[in-house]
């Protein structure tokens, strides 16, 4: 069994059944606070499943998942929600609500008995929407921003919450290439540094279809498909051209990037036909 991370996630064996198939079948993942790891894999492999899980969103029928060394199944929910945030592609509760009363919606869990913000989480407010690059959009209500632009508002409003544990559900997604590369830049730093507010630094996972983006900022990759985890690691290992053509049943040229060393996945056609 994965021992529990005492700073840092630890799940280990978690299951899940989806009607009456297991969607999610024994899973491991280990990864140290300040680490961002990227959770890769096919459609229907069970990435948002599986985040769900780790979240606390949906209980596993068996398994665990340990942050800092506690069992989150234990915690409190305003605890767990001080703890982990989960930024999702879409915000449901925020029917007419500002950009920047959905970051706020963040500071949720930390604010006192009164429920009301205090001059930090104002602060913190402020430095997501700036490292979001979303200041101009503040008073815009939410409804009104294109695909790309409410992407970047979920994830202001997860690092808002200054959590232990971040994960998020494809945040590159509607994403142009500057905002995508922003968005694992931005992951990378808070990681390092900590939340905006002085808050903990965060273990990252984040489910990517992009495997280059993944192979250049993640410390480590786990990649999942019919629910199992079929390899996790160092991208540059794990990213072979056997593999992806197993898992993802694409053609791919693995090339070494001559200044990052990472790897650069070159797709060069289709290994298995659709199904
Ligand atoms: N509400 C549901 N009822 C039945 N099966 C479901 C339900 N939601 C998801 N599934 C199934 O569970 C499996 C895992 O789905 P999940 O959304 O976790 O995959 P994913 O890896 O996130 O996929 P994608 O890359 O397409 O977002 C899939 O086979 C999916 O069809």
């Amino acid at each position: 069994m994965t021992r529990p991370e005492s700073a840092g996630l630890g799940a280990s064996r978690l299951a899940f059944t989806r009607a009456g198939r297991l969607v999610v079948d024994g899973v491991d993942i280990t990864a140290p606070a300040g680490s961002v790891s990227a959770l890769l894999g096919p459609n229907g492999a069970g990435k948002s499943t599986l985040l769900h899980l780790i979240a606390g969103l949906d209980r596993a029928d068996s398994g665990a998942v340990h942050l800092g060394g506690r069992d989150i199944g234990k915690l409190r929910r305003r605890d767990r929600a001080r703890r982990i945030a989960l930024a999702e592609q879409e915000v449901r509760d925020a029917p007419n609500l500002t950009v920047r009363e959905v970051v706020a919606l963040g500071r949720t869990p930390h604010l006192g008995i009164w429920g009301l913000p205090e001059a930090r989480d104002h602060a913190v407010v402020d430095r997501c929407l700036a490292d979001t690059e979303l200041v101009a959009f503040s008073d815009r209500p939410y409804d009104t921003l294109s695909g790309g632009e409410r992407q970047r508002v979920n994830l202001a409003r997860a690092l808002a919450q200054e959590p232990e544990l971040l994960l998020l559900d494809e945040p590159t997604n509607h994403l142009d290439v500057r905002a995508q590369l922003g968005t694992l830049i931005l992951l990378r730093e808070v990681a390092a540094r900590g939340g905006a507010g002085g808050g903990p630094a965060p273990t990252v996972l984040a489910a990517l279809h992009d495997l280059n983006l993944a192979a250049l900022f993640a410390d480590h990759v786990v990649v999942l498909a019919d629910g199992r985890v079929v390899a996790s690691g160092d991208p540059a290992e794990v990213l072979t051209s056997e593999l992806i053509a197993r898992v993802w049943g694409v053609w791919a040229t693995v090339l070494e990037h001559p200044q990052t060393g990472r790897p650069i996945i070159a797709f060069t056609g289709l290994a298995t036909p659709s199904q």
